[in-house]
């Protein structure tokens, strides 16, 4: 079988209590909240550029702190700074090769400044936490917080220990938290707001359907559920740019792959961003921007080879953050297309590159107008 890996053994009590929260739609709210934040700060900008790549930074930052850690961006700006930190020093040494068992003796310039900014992240987190606990023992609150850190606190307490998750595995969580949800979901709302800007047409037919669904009104759960034309666009988006381009599996027993026999303990690289980009499934125009592909469902749009579209992974380590990014995905374009018509500034250059995820290496300079 091939099996998902990762570097530690994973913590699937922290998995069962991802999906719990992740698959729920009382986010929704806190999403609406953190995109009216950003549209306030738009109406300084009407007419002029606005640098979408800062701004989907802002508002995914502003989405996890108020959903997952129950703060605004304010408090979480720390961790964000420094998870942005680690990642560029994580992308830096990918592709360097060391000598196994040498990084335990001599440690370069980016061994120690990643320890340190570990440790500080870890700080950050567990004063977070030990603030919540403090809150419980004064009185001050009678729970641990609705949002995703009360439970993993609760867990942390929990009398059974088979239900108790350890600090490292709440600090651990945390951090995936914080840098999968945020990382992925930039390129997703910056890729998908430059597709609209190019693609006035689309543009027309996502605005038309948000009105029809919400009116003026902000958008509603069901309505979301109902955004057909907005999912075909962002699969489109998801399928020309997907945030992480490759998955990486350990083959746990030998398996026949076609012709080719792998033996255990091999590791495959599954690579998303070929098989998006093949037009044995997706025909001779694979590189246009074509989201009526998806308008008769996966099994049409993939040519009967559905493994050929998995922006989100598959198995049982895929992404738990599916529906909570595709929330987040579809409300934000609908509550700019409610208010803005967008076109593609002339100083954007196209320049998608991979740092860890799909990101624009440029920025994307978007110019809104007020309907
Ligand atoms: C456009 C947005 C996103 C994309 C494209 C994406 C994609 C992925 C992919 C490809 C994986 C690896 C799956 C596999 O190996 O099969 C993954 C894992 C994961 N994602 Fe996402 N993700 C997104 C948003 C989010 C969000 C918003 C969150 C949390 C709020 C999140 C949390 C996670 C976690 C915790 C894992 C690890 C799951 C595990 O190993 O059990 N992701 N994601």
């Amino acid at each position: 079988m091939v099996e998902a890996t990762q570097n530690s053994q994973p913590c699937f009590l922290c998995r069962e209590l991802e999906e719990g929260l992740l698959y729920t739609q009382g986010m929704v709210p806190a999403m609406i909240a953190s995109v009216e934040t950003m549209l306030e700060r738009w109406t300084q900008h009407e007419k002029k550029e606005i640098e979408v790549s800062k701004e989907s930074r802002l508002l995914t930052a502003e989405v996890i702190s108020r959903t997952a850690f129950g703060s605004s961006y304010l408090e979480g700006e720390k961790i964000f700074a420094m998870l942005m930190e680690m990642g560029t020093i994580m992308a830096r040494n990918r592709y360097k090769i060391r000598l196994p068992g040498i990084g335990k003796f001599l440690k370069l310039r980016d061994d120690l400044e990643s320890d340190k900014i570990e440790q500080a992240i870890r700080e950050s987190i567990i004063g977070m936490i030990d603030k919540r606990e403090e809150k419980m023992v004064t009185g001050e609150e009678n729970n641990y917080g609705s949002d995703f850190l009360g439970p993993l606190i609760k867990a942390n307490h929990d009398i059974d220990e088979k239900n108790r998750i350890s600090v490292d595995d709440m600090v651990d969580e945390c951090k995936t938290f914080y840098f999968a949800g945020q990382e992925t979901t930039i390129g997703l709302l910056a890729f998908s707001l430059v597709l609209l800007a190019i693609h006035t047409d689309w543009q027309e037919k996502a605005r038309k359907e948000v009105f029809e669904l919400f009116g003026q009104h902000n958008p509603n759960v069901e309505g979301i559920a109902r955004l057909k034309i907005m999912s075909m666009i962002l699969n489109e988006t998801l399928r020309l740019y997907p945030p992480v381009i490759s998955l990486l599996r350990r083959v746990e027993r030998e398996v026949r792959l076609g012709k080719l026999i792998v033996p255990a303990n091999t590791y495959v690289m599954v690579p998303l961003l070929a098989l998006h980009h093949d037009p044995e499934i997706w025909g001779q125009d694979v590189h246009l921007f074509k989201p009526e592909r998806f308008a008769d469902g996966m099994a049409k749009a993939t040519n009967n080879i559905i493994a050929g579209f998995n922006p989100f992974g598959f198995g049982r380590r895929n992404c738990v953050g599916l529906n909570f990014a595709a929330n987040e995905a579809k409300i934000a374009p609908s509550m700019i297309l409610q208010r803005y018509r967008c076109t593609l500034s002339p100083n954007y250059v196209h320049s998608p590159i991979q740092i860890l995820t799909i990101r624009p290496k440029n920025g994307i300079p978007i110019i809104f107008n007020k309907l």
